[in-house]
C-alpha cells in the first residue's frame, strides 16, 4: 500500500491514492485505526492524520480525510492544498481547474503552475460559511449565531465567534497569540458540551486591516502548525466582529506560514497558498495485517 506524504504549511498527512480501486487494500472500517497507528511518530510514520483521494460522482476528484486521533472531518483546507496538487502533478487532473468531494461539500480548486508545469500555488473555493448554530454544531438556539459570545469554560471567559467551514471552529481573538496557554486551554474547548461534535479552537490577533496572526489547537489533532479551514474561519469571525472588511484579501500568519483569504461579496471564501512534497513509501504488510485483525 504505497503512500505520499505532504504538507501544507507544515500541516502534514499521509495521502493514499486510491483512483485505481484495484490499488484499495484496506477495509473502509480500517481507515480511522490506519490513522491513529500512521500519525504516530513512534510506532508509526508521524502526521496530523491521513487523506484518502478517492473517485467521485459528484465532483471530479473526493477526498476524505481522517485526523491523528482517528476521527474523519469534513474537510481540511490544507489537506485540499496537497490533494489539488498531487492530482495535477500525477496527471490525475487534465486541466488547472477542477473539483473535489468532501464530506462538507463540493470544491472548487485552481492551481498555478511554473516553467517546469510544477504546481506552486493552490487556489481553493472553500465555498460559504455556516454561521447558524444548528449548522456548525453548537449548543444553543439552531437559528442563532455566536459573535463575540461569552462562555466560561473550565473558569476562564472566553468570547468565542462560531462557524462552520465544512467543519466546526471557535474563534478566540487576543493581543497577542502566543500569551495564551493553547495546550491547555485547547482540549478544554475542544471537548466542551457547548460543541456536541467537538470543535476546532482558534486564537487570533488582528494587527490590522489586512493582516492577522492565528495558532489552532485542531480537533482530532492536537496544536498543528496551520489549520486552512481555521484561517478561513478567522477571517469570517475577524469581519463579523468589524475588524476587518469584506472582500478585502487578508494574510493570515500561522507558525507554518502564511495563507491568503478573502471573503468575497456572493458569500464565498477563498484560499490561496502552497502545498508540498516530504517522501513516498509502502505501509508494511505487517501493520496492514495487524489492523485488519483488530478491526474486522
Ligand atoms: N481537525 C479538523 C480537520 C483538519 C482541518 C485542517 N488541518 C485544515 O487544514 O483545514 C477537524 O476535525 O475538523
Amino acid at each position: 500500500m504505497m503512500f505520499t506524504k505532504m504538507h501544507g504549511l507544515g500541516n502534514n498527512y499521509i495521502l493514499f491514492d486510491e483512483l485505481d480501486n484495484s490499488k484499495n487494500e484496506l477495509d473502509d472500517k480500517c481507515y480511522s485505526e490506519l490513522s491513529r497507528k500512521l500519525s504516530d511518530g513512534n510506532f508509526g510514520i508521524g502526521s496530523d492524520g491521513i487523506i484518502r483521494i478517492c473517485p467521485s460522482n459528484k465532483a471530479d476528484f473526493k477526498m476524505r480525510i481522517f485526523n491523528e486521533d482517528g476521527s474523519e472531518a469534513k474537510n481540511c483546507g490544507n489537506g485540499l492544498r496537497c490533494v489539488a496538487k498531487f492530482l495535477y502533478d500525477h496527471l490525475y487532473a487534465t486541466t488547472q481547474q477542477f473539483t473535489i468531494e468532501t464530506l462538507g461539500g463540493v470544491v472548487g480548486v485552481e492551481v498555478d503552475v511554473n516553467n517546469d508545469n510544477q504546481v506552486e500555488y493552490v487556489l481553493v473555493d472553500m465555498g460559504e460559511p455556516k454561521l447558524l448554530k444548528g449548522m456548525i454544531p453548537m449548543k444553543g438556539d439552531p437559528f442563532g449565531v455566536a459573535i463575540n459570545e461569552s462562555h466560561i469554560i473550565e473558569g476562564k471567559e472566553f468570547h468565542l465567534t462560531c462557524l462552520s467551514m465544512g467543519n466546526p471552529h471557535a474563534i478566540h481573538f487576543v493581543e497577542n497569540v502566543n500569551d495564551i496557554p493553547l495546550e491547555e486551554i485547547g482540549p478544554n474547548l475542544e471537548q466542551s458540551p457547548l460543541f456536541p461534535e467537538r470543535v476546532n479552537v482558534g486564537i487570533v490577533h488582528v494587527k490590522s486591516r489586512q493582516e492577522m496572526d492565528y495558532r489552532v489547537w485542531e480537533r482530532g489533532s492536537g496544536i498543528t502548525m496551520a489549520c486552512g479551514t481555521g484561517a478561513c474561519a478567522s477571517v469570517v469571525a475577524a469581519t463579523l466582529n468589524e475588524f476587518l472588511d469584506r472582500n478585502e484579501p487578508i494574510v493570515v500568519h500561522l507558525p507554518g506560514g502564511d495563507l491568503t483569504i478573502q471573503w468575497d461579496t456572493h458569500g464565498h471564501v477563498w484560499m490561496r497558498g502552497t502545498a508540498h512534497y516530504i517522501c513516498h513509501g509502502e505501509i508494511d504488510r505487517s501493520l496492514l495485517s495487524n489492523i485488519r485483525r483488530k478491526i474486522i
